[in-house]
């Protein structure tokens, strides 16, 4: 059985700096006709969506209901072909996302959220706790949980549309990277709690686990240069700082091409973020290497 979150030895730090796609915010001024439009096509149920077949409420050949995120998809698309990662700022309208955000930081006040583990299956939600590699406290989901807030269902929503987007413009052009399905494993919420907390170098999917493509956003307003919480990552032989910012949508293909790790957080300062990775259905069916 393969290890989902395989180590690596740290990599050696080398200050870099990364830069951002900006996004428009136009996406969020139509979300109520979106939300509207996608209850006619779905009917009351369509935030009951099931891993695996995440997208059965949205087809390529129904009205798009969300319009204002294919520039996002095709920003993020471009980037990921050019440098097996995107990140993009300004996701989603800032109200929505401190709504967000506090949902996230409710179900860490609530203790629903427990220690990371160093995942044994292929979706990396049996493991064990090895706080020698991992240290942050977190909540798996289907994303029709009770607990589930409203606009965490939103943005899962809104990710899975954006990954099928990104998926019809890669198969458009015939790319590689091309996966089939647009399903997903649990999805997961995450702080690392101020003083230290990390998660050392690994791959999300060192060795054929299914998963294609992780989307991170980060929800920390606020955060600035010391804070800690910085993912750092190396592809293409560049090594890239990321800064766990408020509404920065950060996405990269979750395979060996994408070591990286988050470096410790502050003193003062909890780290929030939502991890979404969506699965190609044909690595799945191969089975682990
Ligand atoms: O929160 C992050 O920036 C990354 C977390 C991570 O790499 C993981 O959980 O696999
Ligand atoms: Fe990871």
């Amino acid at each position: 059985m393969s290890n989902a979150n395989a180590p690596l030895p740290s990599q050696d730090a080398k200050p870099s700096s990364s830069t951002s796609l900006t996004a428009s915010t136009e996406n969020s001024v139509s979300e109520n006709a979106a939300e509207n439009q996608l209850s006619k096509i779905a009917g009351d149920d369509y935030y009951n969506i099931k891993p695996r077949q995440v997208l059965k409420f949205f087809k390529p050949t129904t009205p798009d209901p969300w319009d204002g995120n294919a520039p996002q998809a095709l920003m993020i698309f471009e980037s990921l072909i050019a440098n097996n990662y995107a990140i993009l700022d300004n996701f989603i309208d800032p109200e929505e996302g401190r709504l967000l955000r506090n949902e996230i930081q409710q179900l860490y006040r609530d203790g629903r959220m427990v220690d990371g583990k160093i995942g044994k299956n292929a979706a990396g939600t049996d493991g064990d706790v090895r706080p020698d590699m991992r240290t942050d406290k977190m909540v798996w989901m289907e994303g029709s949980e009770p607990f589930v807030g409203k606009y965490l269902k939103r943005h899962i929503l809104r990710a899975d549309i954006l990954a099928q987007k990104i998926n019809l413009l890669l198969e458009s052009m015939g790319h590689k990277d091309a996966w089939e399905g647009c399903s997903r494993c649990k999805i997961m919420a995450t702080c690392y709690p101020e003083g230290g907390k990390r998660y050392v170098a690994h791959y999300d999917n060192p060795n054929r686990n299914g998963r294609k493509l992780t989307i991170i956003l980060y929800l920390n307003e606020w955060w600035k240069e010391g804070d800690g919480g910085v993912l750092r990552a190396k592809t293409n032989g560049v090594q890239l700082d990321v800064a766990p910012l408020f509404n920065r949508l950060f996405a990269f293909w979750s395979d060996r091409r994408v070591p990286h790790e988050v470096l410790p957080t502050a003193a003062k300062r909890d780290r929030f973020a939502i991890t979404i990775w969506y699965m190609d259905d044909a690595e799945k069916r191969l089975g682990p290497l």
